[in-house]
Parts: structure tokens; sequence; C-alpha cells
């Protein structure tokens, strides 16, 4: 495991990535030609805000299976790219928001009442206050854009300031604002209008640059302090000089800018705009948390271990995590038997979840699923993260259908492959205990297998001695068989064998035993 480090990050994650066995180079001050020179070289990347992970990088990342990134937001890295190659992106969104929001109050004293300044005058041996009179918070709104993570942390703090907190998210539920004790807007114009005090905490998007521009300025209510710890544009910056000039915004704390970390922008002469650069995530706590954390991330993720943060997969509850696990591995188990059992081309794919699984998040059992359907026949890599991309690709329709109860089960994973002549295959499994996996049906034939790395499956007529002579040929092979079951089809006269076996099987003892009168296919499955 070749991990390079492409920005700072904290010592004790450094270590953690060594401890773990991964080779890590900490090259912190590469050109960006130097990047894309070496990074072929690597398995994982791990990043802040200044390294850009978009194509250009991607197409010399040959050996490239983890982006890692450092921190919360993850606009630096172009998802779409990574996702069609299989690329997990994973980040630390929980690790620095307190950072993050303890910055924005600190910003937001710094500028209402005018710290750095009177700071300035004082270090200059000058004791003057003129011109500098502060704001107080009591009885003040502020106005909050993006009620997420830090959003919320802002919120209550302010609080306790005695402010009245205005919010606009159109995505947040009524009920979390009411939690919240935050008066919903449901336009942000209603919200420019009202506050005080405006500060940004949305993700930078398509949608969120440039949402605060001119128009917003206009509805303003005048002498507005704004603040920005979240990304650069969200709040266009020429909008915000112009609206200092108009006298609309008095006074600004900016964490973030555009052209970061190389910022020319004007804002920085303006005296009323007290600037960082970019240190809402400057604490030795959020640090060690954001580099541990990403560590143990690109670590599990390296070694094809679910990762709850990984930004290009669906979501995990936290609290689902060890129930999905033994879906995941029972999952991919059903997937894995189809081109080892059967050969068609695969034209649609229908996931059935009975029982105690359909409550859970199982859209991530589905791409384990696919993910093992695929594997066989794929020397394109297949992972969590392309494997619906790939079923696209090839035009493989799947569907997901969900039922509470699952008859003789607790609970039942049933895969139904229609192959492209219309064949249907059929597999279908259950879990129970800590993570034992069961293979109870397959085409109809029902079983309790337990899925083993070597197995011979067979189809045969059901009638008196072909069970011996598979043993006979298979001892013959030295191949030693571990269980045997049975599973029939009475009103057909067939049957399937499934045997657990010690060892690989050769092509020619396979042979022989496809030649037992009686037997008419037989495969050997590797799991
Ligand atoms: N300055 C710094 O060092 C740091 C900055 N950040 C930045 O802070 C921002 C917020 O982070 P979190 O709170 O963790 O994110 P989050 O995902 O928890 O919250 C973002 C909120 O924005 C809302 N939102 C999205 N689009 C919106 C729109 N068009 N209008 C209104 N609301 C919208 C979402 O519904 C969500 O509630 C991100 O941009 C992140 O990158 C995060 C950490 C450190
Ligand atoms: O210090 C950093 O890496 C940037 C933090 C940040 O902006 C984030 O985590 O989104």
């Amino acid at each position: 495991m070749k991990v390079l480090v492409s920005e700072p990050i904290a010592q004790k994650g450094l270590e953690k990535l060594t401890q773990e066995g991964a080779v890590v180079d900490v090259k912190t001050s590469l050109t960006r030609q130097e990047l894309l020179d070496v990074i072929g070289e690597y398995d994982a990347l791990i990043v802040r805000s200044n390294t850009k992970v978009n194509e250009d990088l991607y197409q010399k990342a040959a050996r490239l299976k983890v982006v890692g990134r450092a921190g919360n937001g993850v606009d630096n890295i172009e998802m779409e790219g990574a996702t069609r190659r299989g690329i997990i992106v994973v980040n630390t969104p929980e690790s620095n928001v307190v950072s993050a929001a303890e910055l924005t109050i600190g910003l937001l004293f710094a500028t209402c009442r005018n710290i750095p300044q009177l700071h300035n005058r004082l270090k200059e041996r000058v004791w003057d206050r003129a011109g500098l009179k502060g704001m107080e918070l009591l009885g003040k709104t502020v106005g909050i854009v993006g009620l997420g993570r830090i959003g919320s942390l802002v919120a209550t703090r302010l609080k306790s300031f005695g402010m009245n907190i205005i919010a606009y998210d159109p995505y947040i539920s009524d009920s979390r604002f009411k939690n919240l004790g935050v008066e919903r807007k449901n336009k942000l114009e209603e919200l420019m209008a009202q506050c005080d005090i405006l500060t940004v905490h949305t993700p930078k998007t398509e949608e969120t640059y440039g949402m605060i521009g001119k128009e917003q300025f206009k509805a303003a209510k005048k002498g507005l302090t704004v603040i920005n710890c979240a990304r650069a544009g969200i709040i266009n910056e020429e909008a915000l000089m112009e609206a200092i000039k108009n006298n609309i915004v008095k006074r600004a704390g900016i964490d973030v800018l555009e052209g970061e970390p190389h910022a020319t922008s004007p804002l920085l002469d303006y005296d009323n705009v007290i600037v960082t650069p970019h240190a809402g995530a400057d604490t030795v706590e959020a640090q060690d948390n954001v580099g541990i954390t990403v560590a143990q991330e690109v670590i599990s993720a390296l070694r094809g271990e679910m990762v709850p943060n990984a930004v290009n997969l669906p979501t995990l509850p936290v609290q689902e995590l060890d129930a999905i696990k033994a879906y995941l591995k029972l999952g991919e188990t059903l997937g894995k038997m189809y081109y080892q059992l059967e050969k068609d081309a695969v034209e649609k794919v229908e996931i059935m979840y009975r029982g105690e699984v359909a409550a859970l998040e199982t859209s991530v059992v589905s791409l384990a699923i696919l993910k093992g359907l695929f594997e066989p026949v794929l020397k394109e890599r297949i992972n969590y993260v392309n494997a619906n991309v790939i079923a696209e690709s090839r035009g493989v329709a799947v569907t997901e259908s969900k039922k509470s109860s699952a008859n003789n089960y607790l609970t039942l994973i049933t895969l139904k492959v229609t192959s492209h002549d219309g064949k249907e295959f059929t597999i279908s499994g259950t879990t129970f205990g800590k993570g034992e996996l069961r293979i109870v049906e397959i085409n109809g034939y029902e079983f309790d297998i337990n899925p083993t790395p070597y197995m011979i499956i067979a189809e045969n007529t059901d009638k008196p001695g072909v069970v011996g002579q598979m043993g006979t040929l298979l001892g013959v092979g030295k191949v030693n068989i571990a269980t045997m079951q049975l599973g029939r089809k009475l009103t057909e006269q067939q049957a399937m064998m499934v045997l657990a076996v010690d060892s690989e099987v050769s092509k020619d003892t396979l042979q022989f035993l496809g030649g037992v009168e009686g037997i008419l296919r037989v495969r050997f499955v590797k799991l």
C-alpha cells in the first residue's frame, strides 16, 4: 500500500498509516507537474483543500484506488472521474466541524468588535479607539445559510449570546429547525432583509456558487455583517465589494478567498474586512481528528472494507454498519455464483430483500451483489464505487424490491438474474448469529449451504448411483470432500448436488465428473 500525502496532515495520522503497513511519502511541496509525474506510483492519495484531484490527475494515476480528503469539503475532487474508475473518495466530515464553527464565531467577534484593527493600532503604540466602535450581539438577528453540521453548531452557540437565529436551508426538515430553535426562512431574500449578520455554511456546489450576489445584497438590511467560513465564491466577491462600497455591508470576516492559496482578491485591502487563510480547521484537535480518521479510512478502503464516510457511495448510518457487513458478504457471495454457474450474458438483475434486511439501507448491499456478479468476468476493476456505473454501461437493468416478511426465514436476500435469451437464474441466502452465511436456494433447489472457498455444484437426474460415482472420481483425483448436500425436485426427477471440497479441482477431474451417467452438468465454484 503506497500512500502519497500531498498536503500536511497530523503526525498521528501519518503514524497510523505506517503502523497499518502502508509505505507513506509525505510530499507537500510538489509542483502540479511533479505531482502528475509521481502519482502513477501510488495506491492512495491524501489531500486537503489545495490539491486539485481531477481528470488530469486520474489519467496519470494508474494504481490509484483511494483519495482521502483530510477534511470536510470535497469541491477540489472531481467525483465523476473517480467513480467511473472505481476510485473511492473518503473524507472526514465530522472531524473538524467544531473548529470551523468556532472560527466562524471568532470572526464574528473580531469583525463586530474590530479586534484586529484595535490590536494593530495598539501594537504600533497608538492608544486610540476612535472610529472603531463595535456592535453588541445581544438581540441581533443572525441569518444562517446552510443549517447542516457547522450551521447548526453556530446556531446553538450564538443562541447563548441572546441572538435571534433565522436560517435558509430548503433541504432541512421543519422538525430540525424546531429542535434547534431556529426560524425557517423559505426565501433567501427574506433572510437577507431581516438579518444583521449573515453567515454561510453550505458546500460549494453549482447551486450555491455565487448564491449571495448583487441581487441578494440589494435585499439586505443596511449595515450588514458578513461571515464566510465555508467556501470562496458562495458569496460573490465582486458583489461583496460593491455592497461594502455602497455601505450595505459594514464589515466582513472571511476565511476563504477565490484563488486560494494564491489569493489576490482586492478584499484583502479593505480595512473592514478581516481575513484568515482558510484556518477554519486549523486547530490541534481538528487536525489530530482529521489525520487519524483519514488514515483509518484510507487503510480500510485499500483493504476493500466498507468505509462509512465514502463520498461516492451511499451513506450508511453508523449504527447499521455492523448489521450491513454480513449482508455485504452474503450479497457478494450470491452475485459471484452466477457467472460460475451460468454462461449467459446478464440482461436484468432483480434483487429482493425480505424480512429484517428489508428495514436497512440496502443500496450498498445491491452494490455488493453487482460487484460479485461482474467480478468473475470483468477484467476491468469493479468495486462498490463503480458497480452501478458498470452495470449501466453494460445495459443491465437493476431493480430492488422489499418485503417485511420472509416466510420461514428472519431475513432473506434473493438474486434473480435474467439472461439475454430470457433464461432465469435465482439464488437466495440468509444470515444468522455473528454473521454466518447460508445459501438456501439455487434455481428452486432448497439447501442449507455454508459457502466455502471451493465448491462443486452439479445437476443430475435423481436416480441411484450418481453420488457414489462422483465420490469415487473425486477420490481418484485426490480431492477431499468436506460436506455434501442434495436439493431435489421430485416432480422433475432432478437434483442438484453441492459438494464443499478442500482444494481446487483440476479440469481433467471435472471432465470425468461431467461424464458420469446421469450428470447433466457440473461446475467448479471458487469464492
Ligand atoms: N473554513 C474551513 O476550514 C472549513 C470549511 N468547511 C466548509 O463548511 C461548509 C459546511 O460544512 P458542513 O456543515 O459540514 O456541511 P453539511 O453538509 O453538514 O451542511 C451543509 C448544509 O448546506 C445545505 N445546503 C445545500 N445547498 C443549499 C442551498 N442551495 N441553499 C441553502 N442551503 C443549502 C444543506 O442542506 C446542508 O444542510 C462546507 O462548504 C465545508 O466545506 C468545513 C470545514 C472547515
Ligand atoms: O484545513 C483544511 O484542510 C481545510 C478544511 C476545510 O475547508 C474542510 O474540511 O472543508
